[in-house]
């Protein structure tokens, strides 16, 4: 039996003492606080976090997704930044992350906005028209296993997922790195792609956002 609490709960436990229920902006600082002065974690992070909203803000999506909820930062970070009816379906498929992101989603007061579905992106991926009445992404930010970006990148093609002008926001292209990601949508007609140079979430370690538009 596993005893002790895990780094997701402690982060939960360090948004209920230190956040407002209902206020996304304090559940944020709360983590990011926390991440860089007691524990670190792999959100995307304050600085990162900047270019996330900035790029959210120019794109303003009616449906936004997200690969790799993990506990839920930018869950908030992303769901704070959407117009009223506008929806963010985020897939992670470790349970375990999953409670805890739920919760940190709630507390911030973002539950009507975001939809978190369990499971591997490869197989949730083909069942979002169907199954969540989607008929295509404005805004994806990958955030999962580095090398899941190209095969669900391909997969969100395939699929029909992807309209002209749909964005795809990178994390980690750098640091712990995606290149055969980066030579995918940096050599491809069919991407107009941007390197945003920024650091390791709460560190001074080179990393960056790779946003590649969907040119149709
Ligand atoms: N195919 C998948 N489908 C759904 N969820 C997935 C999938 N792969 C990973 N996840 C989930 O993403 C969450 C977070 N995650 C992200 C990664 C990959 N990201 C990193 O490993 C990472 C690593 C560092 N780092 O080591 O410095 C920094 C970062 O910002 C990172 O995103 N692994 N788990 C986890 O809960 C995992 O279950
Ligand atoms: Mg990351």
């Amino acid at each position: 039996i596993m005893t002790g609490s895990s780094r997701p709960q402690r982060m939960l436990k360090a948004v209920q003492k230190n956040a407002t229920k209902g206020d996304p902006k304090s559940v944020i600082s709360a983590i990011d606080s926390y991440c860089r002065h007691k524990e670190w974690a792999m959100n995307v992070g304050d600085d990162k976090g900047l270019i996330l909203d900035s790029v959210l803000t120019e794109v303003n999506p009616s449906t936004a997704l997200e690969l790799g909820t993990y506990c839920g930062y930018s869950s908030v970070r992303i769901a704070r930044l959407l117009s009223p009816d506008s929806k963010l379906i985020t897939i992670e498929f470790n349970p375990a992350f999953a409670i805890i992101a739920r919760q940190i989603i709630a507390y911030a007061g973002l539950q009507d906005k975001v939809t978190l579905v369990e499971g591997a992106s490869g197989d949730l991926i083909p069942k979002m028209k169907e199954q969540f009445g989607i008929k295509s992404f404005d805004f994806v930010f990958l955030d999962h296993w580095k090398d899941r970006y190209v095969p669900d990148t391909k997969l969100l093609e395939d699929c029909g997922l992807l309209k002209k002008g749909t964005v795809l926001l990178a994390d980690n292209v750098i640091c712990p790195g995606a290149p055969e990601y980066l030579q995918y949508v940096r050599n491809n007609p069919r991407y107009e792609s941007r390197y945003y140079p920024s650091n390791l979430e709460y560190t001074k370690v080179e990393d960056g956002l790779e946003k590649s538009v969907f040119l149709g």
